[in-house]
């Protein structure tokens, strides 16, 4: 696909008592869409109605001035900030000189471009495959001679013609895939869990939760740093990044797909498994950028959590972008810290600190091998609680303690360094 090959021209329409600042924040959003599509935005059609026209979208003589500029400017693409029905669609592409799509598709476009594992694939196609049910008849052929460019960057030619039973079909076996691949996520999510402590960064697309991520990986860890990109959705399957506390007690920073608001909910259901990667984490860092829109896009965040039910566990809230931000957003009351900084510039070490902080001192139960003789004897004594302990040789104790997550840690680490072993020392 040529870049220039997508022209595009939005067509919006601010319906009903929708306030100014929020329509101009939605064109601002889907200029930034289009924009992580890989497409150039050439012109804006908006209008101002009691509802959207049932038939054409927006009224007549809209549609002709749309049309015209359309014509005059070689667009290639009308993008509608709404959700179209395929009637709508039909109607359109019929007086317009151009394709047409709609903020759905070109967000399942967008995903289509970023998936990268063979999960992200699975289910984005599914989530293109159930959009483009309802919309087969009659689009049908106008889908099949398509070729590149946003729009149509669908699951491949030969399955766009297939009938709805062929799609039945591949859709089943797609969600035969799809659990097959959750459950070997939950094995490694189960492995990675028990080794380490994994810390979520949530948040809106755009938030800086990728740089934030790459920047904690430069600070804390030894791994290639990959830099955000200026595109929404930059991330489309979670990727997990080991980095260390100063003691060297490992933890995972994950990071998620950002969402934006009004997501179809269609939508959120195919990402429903990388979201779910939330759930499973020993700690939430909402990351929200503090120069736009900061409270709503908090409040937007903490209901997808809620909804996930990944909200019983500790959060801190970090409001970034403070280098940009004009003044500082409120404290979040619900989370246990609130933090305010710049993934881009100073120093980060307060987020670290208290993310170290939460992530160290919470309660796990271990089950080791010791000795009474053994000094992890005494420090399960002194900072745990030692629930049951037999022995099973003269020099051999099974022991079963609750004791902090860091002590845990510091106690593999040793053990893999061979510093110490569970016998007691000569
Ligand atoms: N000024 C400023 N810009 C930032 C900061 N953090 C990130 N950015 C910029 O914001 C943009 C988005 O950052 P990303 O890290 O890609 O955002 P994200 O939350 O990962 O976005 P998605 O992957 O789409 O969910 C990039 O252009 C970053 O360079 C910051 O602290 N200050
Ligand atoms: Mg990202």
């Amino acid at each position: 696909m040529q870049a220039d090959e997508n022209r595009v021209i939005l067509a919006m329409c601010q319906v009903g008592q929708e306030a100014d600042d929020r329509f101009a924040y939605r064109e601002q959003e889907l200029n930034g869409l289009c924009e992580a599509a890989g497409a150039t935005v050439i012109a804006v059609v908006m209008q101002k109605r009691a509802q959207v026209d049932g038939r054409t979208f927006l009224g007549a003589g809209k549609i002709e001035e749309l049309s015209n500029l359309a014509e005059v400017n070689e667009a290639d693409l009308v993008v509608a900030d709404r959700e179209l029905s395929p009637a709508q669609v039909r109607n359109l592409e019929r007086l317009l000189p151009c394709r047409v799509i709609d903020r759905t598709q070109l967000i399942l476009d967008i995903f289509a471009k970023r998936a990268q594992t063979r999960e992200g694939r699975v289910q984005v196609e599914m989530a293109q495959l159930n959009y483009l049910m309802p919309r087969l008849t009659g689009r049908g052929v106008e889908l099949s001679r398509l070729g590149g460019g946003i729009g149509t960057r669908g699951p491949g030619e030969t399955q766009l013609e297939m009938d709805r039973r062929r799609i039945r079909t591949r859709m089943s076996y797609l969600r035969r895939e799809l659990t097959e691949i959750e459950k070997q996520r939950s094995t490694a999510r189960k492995r990675r869990r028990r080794d380490v402590p994994v810390v979520a960064l949530v948040g809106y697309t755009n938030a800086g939760k990728t740089t934030l991520q790459s920047k904690w990986v430069r600070d804390k860890g030894r791994e290639t740093v990959v830099t955000g990109q200026n595109r929404l959705f930059d991330t489309l399957d979670p990727t997990a990044r080991q980095v260390q506390t100063k003691l060297g007690n490992p933890y995972i920073v994950i990071d998620t797909v950002g969402f934006v608001e009004d997501l179809p909910h269609h939508l959120i259901e195919a990402f429903k498994a990388t979201l779910e990667e939330t759930r499973y984490a020993d700690l939430i860092v909402i990351v929200v950028d503090a120069g736009h829109e900061p409270m709503s896009h908090l409040e937007t965040t903490r209901q997808v959590l809620r909804d996930l039910n990944a909200l019983d566990k500790p959060v801190i809230t970090f409001f970034n972008k403070m280098d940009v931000a004009e003044g500082q957003p409120a404290p979040d009351v619900h989370a246990l810290e609130t933090l305010y900084g710049s993934a881009m510039g100073e120093s980060l070490d307060a987020l670290y600190a208290a993310v170290e902080r939460q992530i160290m001192l919470d309660e796990v139960r271990v089950t080791l091998h010791t000795h009474p003789d053994d000094v992890i004897w005494d420090q399960l004594l002194r900072n745990g609680r030692i629930e049951s302990a037999d022995p099973v040789s003269p020099e051999e104790w099974l022991v079963t303690a609750v004791t902090s997550r860091r002590d845990a840690h510091i106690w593999q680490q040793q053990r893999q360094d061979g510093s110490t072993n569970d016998k007691p020392n000569s």
